[in-house]
């Protein structure tokens, strides 16, 4: 088994994007995030997840060449400063670059859909593999989110995604799934998949939660005004979920604010060990 998934308290992967969006200098440079992702991994982030496109509804792909140039510096940089380093992509060459770069997950939003080579690339590196539920690129996952059962549904697709994962080399005992909330997944879906989360334990295999930020928890702290609370305001809410998914001994979560996450893991770790022992 990979020490990264050796049982645990709940681990908390720091988001660091490297968009021109998200840094003041448009990401032409790279001390600011890797600053950034050094200061989410002394604020008790286990890994920092380093993503070079954004994978949100509605968003536009950057080129292999794009990605790559905005990642693997950050990557470089933080693996130098001894920081784990997770690298959120759908393309086998980043993978394999950032892998040899000494990043030690690859987090593919896709599972393996996006790149056909990925299952394949992901089998001659010495990774952990996240691999989540996907119905489609940014641009048609919102009319994919269709299901009569979405737990089954999410289900069965991760069992196929499984197969055909493992089936190219990929060991079990190196992958996470993630159930993608918010990829094709109305509101109502994300609370349906959390609230069965259980369900996707059957699969034996570490379960990652990436609810940080999202719009379902936008719409759920929308007030009588009708205003959405800008993802920004969502941490507290964000913090409540990495909490009862910690209780549920999720292996990790994947959020932007690190400091609200770790707490909400340490206060389940103390409250479990005091139930434990009295
Ligand atoms: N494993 C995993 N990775 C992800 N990467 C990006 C986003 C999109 O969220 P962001 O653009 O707000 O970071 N969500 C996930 C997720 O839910 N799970």
């Amino acid at each position: 088994m990979n020490p990264l998934l050796a049982p645990g308290p709940t681990r908390v992967l720091g988001v660091l994007n490297v968009t021109p969006d998200s840094f003041s200098d448009g990401g032409r440079h790279t001390a600011e995030p890797v600053a950034r992702g050094t200061a989410l991994h002394a604020a008790g982030a286990d890994l920092i997840d380093v993503g070079g496109e954004s994978t949100r509804p509605g968003a536009t792909r950057v080129d292999a060449a794009e990605e790559l140039r905005r990642v693997l510096p950050v990557v470089e940089g933080l693996v130098a400063a001894g920081v784990p380093v997770s690298v959120d992509t759908m393309r086998a060459a980043t993978a394999r670059a950032v892998v040899e770069a000494g990043a030690v997950v690859v987090n593919d939003v896709s599972g393996g859909l996006a790149d056909p080579d990925m299952a394949a690339t992901v089998a001659g590196l010495d990774c952990v593999y996240v691999l989540s539920h996907w119905r489609g690129a940014s641009d048609v996952m919102n009319s994919l989110a269709a299901y009569d059962d979405v737990v089954a549904e999410v289900s069965a697709e991760l069992q196929t995604r499984l197969q055909a994962v493992t089936a190219a080399g990929v060991d079990r005992d190196r992958i996470v799934l993630d159930p993608g909330l918010g990829f094709a997944k109305r509101a109502e879906h994300d609370w349906t998949l959390l609230a069965r989360l259980d369900e996707l334990e059957r699969f034996g295999l570490p379960l990652l939660v990436g609810a940080s930020r999202k719009r379902f928890l936008g719409a759920l702290l929308t007030g009588p005004d009708g205003v959405v609370p800008p993802p920004e305001d969502r941490d507290a809410a964000t913090a409540v979920v990495t909490g009862l998914a910690a209780d549920r001994g999720v292996w990790g979560v994947r959020v932007h604010d690190v400091a609200s996450s770790v707490a909400a893991v340490r206060v389940v770790g103390a409250w479990r060990e005091a139930a434990r022992v009295s």
